[in-house]
């Protein structure tokens, strides 16, 4: 198995949401067969949330025993429970409120009318990932993590040139000052993304296209945050063809 980047260009965002979806549940049954159990990190943005809805839609998702699969996040907007900002929120909407997931399965961040002092949140998840963290680490080994990209290439909550994306020692980093709005977030850190078996990326829109572009052509992280995501055995681009323009084309997988 190898390790290179692979990008997997869809003609538009319904053909690639459905091939996410199809490629996840796929997965997820795979791992639960190996492992017996999964740790899924999510996204927010408009692929991820796409992506879930179409799990929704599909008739797979039934087959998947979600009793055995946990779900995380890989970043939030540091907004109250009922925002429709949050990442949980839409998460929550799209999928998960529709699964029978126990709700001790679901592991959202902190919401801030639930712990209003930011750091004393990032304190809270990031002991929440060493709860359930094997032995000696801390945090659980994501089997799954989906990430979108924006069009500045920030991933999670890492935004370039900011400090989040130079940490390398926290599991949870505060955002006081995203250049996107809204300006308060918590986010995982590149070393605990990056620990992930496997890393997703979706996104789509030519928007994307440039940083996208810069991530492959090996732009430094920390201007270019996507560039620097990288999964232990799979590093997957899912995109579509508008985001694809810039895409080398000996980096274009060559099934689609
Ligand atoms: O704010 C966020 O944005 C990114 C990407 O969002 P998109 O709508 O441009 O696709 C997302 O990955 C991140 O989780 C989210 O908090």
């Amino acid at each position: 198995m190898t390790n290179e980047r692979r990008v997997l260009v869809h003609p538009d965002k319904e053909a690639l949401a459905a091939s996410v979806a199809a490629r996840f549940l796929t997965k997820t049954i795979d791992i639960l067969d190996d492992l017996g159990a999964a740790n899924i990190a999510l996204t927010g943005g408009t692929m991820g949330i796409a992506v879930l809805e179409a799990v929704n839609g599909s008739p797979a998702r039934d087959t998947i025993d979600w009793s055995k699969v946990h779900f995380w996040w890989g970043d939030e907007r540091f907004v109250e429970k009922s925002s429709e900002e949050r990442n949980e929120r839409q998460a929550r909407e799209a999928l998960l409120d529709h699964l029978p997931v126990p709700p001790e399965n679901i592991h959202p961040f902190p919401a801030s009318d639930e712990i209003p002092d930011i750091e004393e949140a990032a304190s809270v998840y990031a002991a929440e990932l060493q709860a359930f963290a094997p032995e000696g680490q801390a945090f659980p080994k994501f089997d799954i993590t989906f990430l979108g990209v924006g069009p500045d290439g920030h991933i999670a909550s890492l935004f370039p040139d900011r400090a989040g994306i130079r940490e390398t020692e926290a599991t949870v980093i505060v955002e006081r000052e995203s250049p996107k709005p809204p300006p308060q977030r918590l986010s995982l850190t590149r070393p605990v993304l990056n620990a992930s078996d496997r890393i997703w990326l979706v996104l789509s829109g030519s928007d994307k296209a440039s940083a996208l572009g810069l991530a492959l052509a090996g732009a430094s992280y920390t201007e270019v945050p996507v560039a620097g995501a990288k999964g232990r055995k799979r590093t997957v681009f899912f995109v579509d063809k508008d985001a694809a323009v810039d895409v080398p084309e000996n980096l274009i997988a060559p099934s689609y």
